[in-house]
């Protein structure tokens, strides 16, 4: 397997043909609303948690790709777009100098096109530190601050409007009824017992009709806030919140979130406090589900790491909407004889999909996806984030999120780990308590 190094990707200073960006420190930010500030346009590409991470705007280049090899030849062309690159970085931290955003299509199959989009100004920042990146392909622009603050300063000099929720906004089905997908999952869970597979992940979508346009700033600002321990994503259309890392690295260390197991908070009772817990972390059903997602995790990371530690028993994650039984890994990339790691691309090529989002065995899961869903998910449960010229990234799994289809159309997609014990009412259930965040963040009720 061949697997783009740090060092390959990183740019020759001083000869261009091609990109040319300045990263510059940026001034302080606000510390209640960190980078939401600049969450203004609806057009924003971001990536944000706890106030932190990035929000870019406009579109420097661009590469779509479709099929099996998407994640390599998305790579190719972010090692070639970097070949020709000149980088001034006087921060060179992840996420500084040239990056890339992304979103991939969860099916190799799909026919929606998978992207990297390297955007035109980028406001980033982590840990203390806040920088503005401004990335051209015209040979003749100055690389200044000035230059970057000005490119900055004309996106932001006319925010869209945020909206009020309408009479007229209304919630309607997607492709299957929730009838159907209740059969598709005692489908899936006949398919479990008859010991084909372990576990299967299903999913359905529904659709927000609005009045007036969607106000996607004003639907990212809000989850932002609500749900500050997720990455907050837009990339294209593509929106949402997700809790789930699928991986994210930097420099020879890598991380990711495992989810499965979820407990939906609005059945929960009031003055019982360690009801999540007990339900969650004491049920063998959803053990049971946390365990193939792990697994599945580490089997995968395991060749490209010298170490992983992992905590011995999930976490109980209190979200607003609903508890997830989680695990945090951290791996030591394994460093070659050149000295250079896996990039996280590379990664997300390995990892993707997850037993989270697909299922395991995964062919076998991939499989009956593709008979019992009868929905495109498209970029729902692909990767989605950030590549930066190093090979740092941080890529989420696009749950919990919407693809922005017309001004007033929104597609919002959840689904449900199936096990052996799963129950398809609980299972419907538990789609809506997935769906409430987007259903909230556009100012809708059910
Ligand atoms: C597939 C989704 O969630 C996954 C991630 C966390 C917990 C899950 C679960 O408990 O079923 C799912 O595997 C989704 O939100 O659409």
């Amino acid at each position: 397997m061949s697997t783009p190094s740090l060092t390959a990707l990183t740019p020759a200073p001083g000869h261009s043909r091609g990109l040319r960006s300045i990263t510059v420190a940026h001034g302080s930010m606000d510390p209640r609303t960190g980078l939401l500030e600049y969450v203004v346009r609806n057009d924003a590409h971001t990536w944000i948690r706890r106030g932190g991470g990035l929000v870019a705007y406009g579109e420097t280049a661009r590469f779509t790709v479709t099929g099996p090899d998407r994640f390599t030849r998305a790579q190719e062309w972010w090692r070639r777009e970097l070949a020709g690159a000149e980088v001034l970085d006087e921060l060179s931290v992840p996420g500084s100098g040239l990056i890339a955003f992304g979103s991939f299509a969860f099916s190799k199959t799909s026919a929606h096109e998978s992207r990297l989009i390297v955007p035109e100004v980028v406001v980033g920042c982590s840990e203390g530190m806040s920088w503005l990146t401004y990335i051209t392909d015209d040979a003749d622009a100055e690389l200044t601050a000035e230059a970057a603050e000005a490119a900055l300063a004309a996106y932001l000099v006319e925010p869209d409007a945020g909206r009020s929720p309408s009479p007229g906004d209304r919630l309607g089905p997607g492709v299957l009824s929730e009838d159907q997908y209740k059969v598709a999952v005692a489908e899936g869970v006949k398919h479990v017992r008859a010991g084909e597979l372990s576990k299967l992940v299903l999913a359905r979508d529904v659709v927000a009709h609005l009045d007036t346009p969607v106000a996607t700033a004003q639907v990212l600002r809000e989850l932002a806030v609500r749900y500050e321990d997720c990455w907050t994503y837009a990339v294209d259309g593509l929106i949402g919140s997700t809790p789930e890392m699928l991986i994210k690295v930097e420099d020879s260390t890598a991380r990711a979130r495992v989810l499965a197991g979820t407990l939906d908070r609005a059945s929960a009772p009031a003055d019982d406090p360690g009801y999540a817990t007990r339900v969650l972390a004491g049920s063998e059903k959803q053990l049971h589900e946390h365990q193939i997602a792990i697994d599945s995790l580490t089997e995968t990371l395991g060749p490209f790491t010298s170490s992983m530690t992992s905590h011995s028993e999930p976490f109980v994650l209190q979200l607003p909407n609903v508890w997830h039984l989680a695990s945090d890994v951290m791996a030591q990339l394994t460093v070659d004889e050149d000295g250079l790691v896996p990039t996280s691309l590379a990664l997300v090529q390995a990892l993707h999909p997850t037993a989270a989002v697909c299922g395991t065995p995964t062919t076998v899961a991939g499989a009956l996806i593709r008979e019992l869903e009868h929905l495109q998910r498209g970029p729902y449960a692909g990767p989605v984030g950030w590549i930066d010229a190093g090979g740092n990234g941080e890529w989420g799994i696009a749950l919990r999120g919407a693809v922005v289809e017309t001004p007033t159309r929104v597609r919002l997609y959840a689904g449900c780990g199936i096990v052996e014990g799963s129950q398809p009412e609980a299972e419907l259930a538990e789609t809506w308590s997935k769906f409430r965040p987007m259903i909230e963040a556009l100012g809708l009720s059910r």
